[in-house]
């Protein structure tokens, strides 16, 4: 699919796959480097995650399981209501485990600062974090974060998993949205 299979929605296109394929391999080579001798526990956040866990498992060499959680702070809008509810919780026991949090994108970061103290107060053994997108301009709360892919302006963006009313989600770029198909 191309920018032009959305027609005028979308305003620009923010990162390309090309790009979203290249820096992942880098991050994976990262984590291969840091996680050495360990497994790691992939945890992806469910559902916006779903490409960059996909595609940045794949490039990993290190011995490791993948698990899910499912976490709500949006609703269907464009605006991080603060509350984070759990929808669907992980399916293994975290105790001594090196969990490695994979997200599409941190905004506020109020989801990631939230499930990590989460994680933690379970017993991992640690909990880091790999996003594909940060927003730095937005961050309300101090996260630490490993491994980002690509530091974003504060725009709401689309695609590679991100949604807008669950749409846009399979766009395999980040992009953003013209204006008037959000503000009405
Ligand atoms: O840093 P924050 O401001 O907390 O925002 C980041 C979170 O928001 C989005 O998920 P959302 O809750 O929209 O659900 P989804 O992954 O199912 O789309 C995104 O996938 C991150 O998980
Ligand atoms: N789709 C989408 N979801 C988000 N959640 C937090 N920030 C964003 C964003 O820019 N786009
Ligand atoms: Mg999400």
């Amino acid at each position: 699919m191309d920018t032009t299979d959305m027609g005028e929605k979308l305003k620009d296109v923010l990162v390309t796959a090309e790009q979203l394929d290249q820096r992942l391999a880098e991050m994976a080579e990262e984590i291969d480097r840091d996680y050495a001798g360990k497994e790691i526990l992939l945890v992806g956040v469910l559902r916006g995650a779903v490409m960059v866990m996909a595609d940045l498992s794949r490039k990993i060499h290190t011995p490791l399981e993948m698990d899910w959680m499912a976490v709500s702070s949006y609703g269907s809008g464009t605006k991080s209501s603060g509350v984070v509810r759990i929808l669907k919780d992980l399916d293994q026991d975290v105790s001594g485990r090196h969990v490695l949090i994979v997200e599409d994108i941190i905004d506020s970061g109020l989801t990631l600062s939230w499930l990590r103290t989460n994680l933690l107060s379970r017993g991992a053994a640690s909990v880091r974090i790999a996003t594909a997108l940060r927003k730095p301009a937005a961050a309300k709360v101090e996260v630490e974060v490993a491994y980002v892919g690509f530091e974003i302006p504060n725009e709401f963006v689309v695609g590679y998993g991100l949604d807008y009313a669950e749409k846009y989600r399979n766009l395999p770029f980040v992009g953003t949205l013209a204006p008037h198909v959000y503000e009405n």
